[in-house]
């Protein structure tokens, strides 16, 4: 008798939800867990059915899921990374604070009867506040982290090595679909003046305004990067090398026409570009790359502030 008095008392006091529901999901145990968050009494809800009480509840996919442990006498699981609460419940937890609800975990419990008939179910509800906080922290950090290792600090384009893992991919993407794409390289001309005239800030003001043009000129799938100090690259998907000419120009066009203005004084400098699409005669990205800038080269070389398409010496 004494063990059915401390059953009742655990129960009660518990910190995890416990409700029993007949066939009808009409309420027939609600501990005192469930209380305390809904604030409401077992008292007033004994009786009454789950999806009129709680009208927010997802009632065609919840029923949906319990009737099925009714039927096949098997525990079922609702995961909060599935649905992040069944109860809307309001999150107290001082180290967790910055969640508003809840976050739970709900088992459905077929109960049986003394004849071995499955008229109840059982719901058991977890806080795991605190484990999906965590969890969603560490996801969060790892993005920005992911994001940092693939960002150039200074103009927010793909760093080297990850623009390098882009085009490789588009690379291989070609291999295997034979996609026209092109590669666009260019260096900002005689930037070394730049820096030795207004100082290397300005210079870096410089290379972050061609970034904001040259982000501002991109499609979706375009993958661009800064590949060295003044250095740039993109890949165009879906490009010819004729199409890729008329970006780069229109490109090389706004930034010789955009001045930058920095502690008052008005800054213009231009770009050479060097093109190269892919073609059968590329055997692999290294010698893509190597095209374009052979192509870039030709351009510095015929008076820069120019854009030219790789030609083959053969
Ligand atoms: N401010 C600034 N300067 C940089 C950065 N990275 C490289 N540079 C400078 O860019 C200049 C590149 O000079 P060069 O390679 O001689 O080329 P250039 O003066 O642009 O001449 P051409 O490319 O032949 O037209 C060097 O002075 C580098 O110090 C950077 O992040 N910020």
């Amino acid at each position: 008798m004494n063990e059915l008095h401390w059953l009742i008392d655990m129960v009660q006091t518990i910190e995890v939800g416990l409700v029993v529901l007949d066939k009808n999901f009409d309420i027939q145990l609600w501990n005192g867990f469930m209380e305390n968050h809904s604030g409401v009494s077992p008292n007033s809800i004994k009786g009454s059915n789950l999806f009129e009480q709680f009208d927010y509840l997802p009632a065609d996919w919840l029923k949906q899921k319990m009737e099925s442990v009714f039927l096949l006498k098997n525990r079922a699981f609702i995961s909060w990374e599935q649905r992040p609460y069944v109860f809307k419940f309001k999150n107290y937890r001082p180290i967790t604070g910055r969640a508003d609800f809840m976050y739970q975990n709900v088992t459905l419990l077929p109960l049986s009867s003394l004849t071995g008939q499955i008229t109840h179910i059982s719901m058991i509800v977890y806080d795991v506040t605190d484990v999906a906080i965590n969890k969603l922290q560490l996801k969060s950090v790892n993005e920005r982290l992911e994001h940092l290792s693939q960002t150039d600090g200074l103009t927010q384009l793909h760093n080297r090595r990850y623009w390098q893992i882009c085009m490789q991919k588009e690379f291989d993407r070609h291999a295997r679909y034979g996609d026209e794409t092109s590669l666009v390289m260019f260096d900002i001309d005689h930037f070394k003046k730049v820096n030795d005239t207004y100082g290397h800030m300005a210079g870096d003001k410089v290379i972050q305004h061609i970034s904001h043009l040259l982000s501002q000129s991109l499609r979706e799938t375009d993958c661009a990067g800064r590949y060295g100090g003044e250095e740039f690259a993109v890949v165009l998907v879906k490009t010819s090398a004729e199409d890729a000419l008329k970006f780069a120009e229109r490109l090389r066009n706004k930034i010789e026409t955009t001045e930058l203005v920095y502690e008052g004084k008005p800054i213009k400098v231009t770009v050479s570009m060097g093109i190269s699409d892919l073609q059968d005669r590329v055997g692999n990205s290294g010698q893509w790359l190597s095209f374009a800038d052979q192509a870039l080269y030709k351009a510095k070389e015929a008076g820069r502030n120019k854009c030219l398409i790789y030609k083959s010496k053969a």
